[in-house]
């Protein structure tokens, strides 16, 4: 690939044309804006070449120093989301306030061919010095932006594209700018929400690191997204003052800006304490329980935490690193950087395994794993399988190792690759120095277990194979073998027989794959139902939640087509609605007030328009059951549509407008992609 410029008089007649003018006719205005700026402001030649500006290696050293948490919080982001563009012509950049690049990950082919352009780190990418391109006109507009080819103020940029979003530190200051530099220019409207999930992840990351010392409050006005990347969140000060939020608590809060929510304590924006919902969260388990709107009547569930750092330590609201503004100026410490804080993990889940036909299933996989037989575990969406699994692994003999689980539905191809096999340190640039080490290799004395395996493409399939058969892994980017012993566990809700018929799977994969098969039965026939519900329950619910006779008989008689996930969800809803005690008929609407789906059908239903939404019990989580029919680009697909749901609050006419598709275009593909909204009469 060279990038050469072309037809550059041609280019810079056009820019400069529309300057004069002051409008362009297909143009985007914040294009425009930019061309006007580079030529009265910054005083720049579109008819001349420009020269890239790069800063020095110990300028740079002493930027990425100063940035050290924002890269840290966004390397392993980055180079997530430049797998999931599967792009090799593309790079992922994160450029400070000045428009320096300060990491990038991309192939070392495009790396090579964009040096020259200065598209590395320490290039310099500002309006001033580079014209109008995605970065610094992003950090120029304060605002996402795709530039296109020859939107480009130079033409010797014309043959990328370029898209971009700023990145917030958690004061609402822009710390970043996050860009995707490209020599397609299609989908940039999907790619555009790919880098604005990026920049939500980097800042909750932000929040978290800086922050260790606060009580971290996560909300939502749906109990599923809680802990996901759409809930609201808050790090509180013992006091109760609110020292940082996201941009989702902000929207949800119906607040404009960061310093309207740093005057405010929890009291000011729910009607409860600081102390009451760490005793409600704590007494739930730390599952969402229910908190209103301080003067409204908008329900949301939360989960509070104590601080991660340390219990004991006041949380002052004084932070450290660049552009940060100390909340606190009484607190009198000098800025420190805190420490990182622990991943949440989930409570262990009480099990329960007295059907009968499920005893006999984990007696013989007990039989068949301690000769190392792989198993293959089939039944519906939800029922269990990765439970089981994790039973099968606790009494095999490989029980002192991990259990490492890949989930190949949720994955793009090559990022199915990269997990499994692992990439050595620069497989590609800015991949983590230190390289990955893949799941097989994780799982090297322990168990792996890989979930939706008639998902795995059919190239990959053919490598699991060989690892199946040889038992040595090569990681991506070298020819360096290891040897590995674990035990298989895989799973499928598809028939795989009838996959291999057509075509559509190994044959010789399956039977390497199915030593033994295993059916495990979907909820509604399992003959332990009373006890699922009650072991369940007492996760969800903590300990003194109880059910009333009636919501008892309720849950005995639904169909439950998502199954014990969807039981799981139904009961975690309604302890929040009992506020943790009994659980009545009231705290179970959707399996009173609607006729219950058909068994195999788990519809998602999403949130009505206003902040005020009713958790939805009767469907299976909207990232739950449908995930597994669709293949890896269309969950990608459906992640970035819900996205985009939830920014417009489910207002289908401007999600369509914004992705310039009609209306009915974008009904028949929610529909296709299980998002299900009735088109209005
Ligand atoms: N025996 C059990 N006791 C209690 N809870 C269970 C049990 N089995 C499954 N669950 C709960 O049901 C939910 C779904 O379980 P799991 O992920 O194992 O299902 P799955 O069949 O692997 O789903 P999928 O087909 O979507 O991969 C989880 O929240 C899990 O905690």
């Amino acid at each position: 690939m060279t990038l050469m410029p072309r037809q550059g008089d041609r280019h810079a007649d056009r820019v400069l044309d529309v300057v004069r003018r002051g409008f362009h006719e297909e143009g985007d205005d914040l294009v425009t804006r930019s061309w006007s700026r580079c030529v009265n402001l910054y005083r720049l030649d579109p008819g001349r070449a420009r020269e890239p500006v790069v800063i020095g290696s110990a300028a740079l050293q002493a930027r990425r120093d100063r940035h050290a948490d924002v890269i840290e919080c966004a390397r392993y982001e980055m180079t997530t989301l430049y797998q999931q563009l599967a792009d090799p012509e593309s790079a992922v950049v994160l450029t400070d306030t000045d428009g320096v690049i300060v990491h990038m990950v991309s192939s070392p082919e495009f790396a090579a061919d964009a040096e020259p352009m200065g598209l590395h780190a320490g290039g310099m990418w500002s309006e001033a010095e580079a014209g109008t391109n995605g970065m610094g006109t992003c950090l120029a507009a304060a605002h996402p932006i795709s530039v296109r080819r020859d939107e480009h103020f130079f033409s010797q940029f014309t043959q990328l594209t370029c898209s971009a979003v700023p990145v917030f530190d958690p004061t609402g200051e822009i710390i970043a700018v996050l860009d995707v530099t490209s020599r397609s220019s299609l989908m940039q409207q999907h790619v555009l929400v790919l880098l604005g999930m990026t920049a939500r992840m980097i800042e909750n990351r932000l929040i978290d690191k800086r922050f260790s010392n606060a009580h971290p409050l996560h909300f939502h006005s749906r109990p599923e997204f809680v802990y996901t990347l759409h809930e609201g969140k808050l790090a509180v000060g013992d006091d109760g003052r609110i020292l940082a939020a996201n941009r989702s608590a902000l929207f949800q809060l119906g607040l404009q800006s960061m310093d309207e929510i740093r005057t405010q304590r929890i009291e000011d924006l729910f009607q409860t304490s600081l102390e009451d919902i760490l005793k409600r969260s704590l007494s739930s388990s730390f599952h969402p329980v229910v908190a209103y709107r301080a003067k409204a009547a908008l329900r949301f569930f939360a989960v509070a935490r104590r601080p991660a750092s340390d219990a004991g330590t006041p949380a002052r609201g004084r932070v450290a690193g660049m552009g940060v503004v100390a909340l606190d100026e009484t607190a009198g410490e000098g800025l420190r950087v805190p420490p990182r804080v622990p991943a949440l993990r989930p409570p262990p889940i009480v099990r329960t395994f007295k059907d009968p036909r499920l005893v006999a299933h984990l007696d013989t996989a007990r039989r068949v794993v301690a000769r190392s037989t792989p198993v293959l575990l089939c039944g519906e969406t939800g029922s269990g399988k990765e439970v089981f699994a994790r039973a099968i692994h606790e009494s095999s003999p490989h029980a002192d190792g991990a259990f490492v689980a890949v989930n190949c539905a949720s994955l793009p191809e090559t990022l199915i690759e990269s997990e499994l096999f692992g990439y050595k340190a620069g497989a590609f640039t800015g991949a983590q120095r230190s390289g990955r080490r893949g799941k097989i290799l994780q799982a090297d004395g322990g168990t792996l277990f890989l979930d939706e395996i008639a998902d795995m493409p059919l190239e990959l399939q053919a490598r699991l194979l060989r690892v199946l058969d040889e038992r040595q892994v090569t990681p991506l980017g070298t020819e360096d073998t290891h040897p590995v012993d674990f035990q298989l566990v895989s799973a499928s809700h598809q028939h795989l027989p009838t996959l291999v018929q057509d075509g559509r799977f190994r044959e010789d994969l399956y039977y390497r794959l199915a030593g033994i098969e295993l059916d495990l039965p979907p909820l509604r026939d399992r003959s332990d139902k009373r006890e699922l519900i009650q072991s369940v329950l007492a996760d969800e619910g903590g300990t003194g939640c109880r059910l009333s006779e009636e919501a008892e008989r309720l849950l005995m008689a639904h169909p439950w087509p998502g199954n014990l996930r969807q039981l799981r969800h139904v009961l975690r809803s309604a302890a929040a609605l009992a506020d943790g005690k009994t659980i009545a008929k009231e705290h179970l609407p959707s399996l009173v007030a609607r006729q219950a789906p058909s068994p195999n059908q788990a519809p998602v239903a999403l949130p009505a328009a206003t902040g005020a939404t009713t958790a939805d019990e009767n469907t299976a989580p909207a990232d739950a059951a449908p995930k597994a029919r669709l293949n890896p680009i269309q969950a990608n697909e459906r992640q970035v549509l819900l996205q985009m749901l939830e920014q417009h609050r489910w207002n289908v006419s401007n999600v369509a407008k914004a992705l310039d598709v009609s209306r009915n275009t974008l009904y028949r593909k929610l529909h296709k992609l299980h998002i299900e909204i009735s088109p209005p009469d």
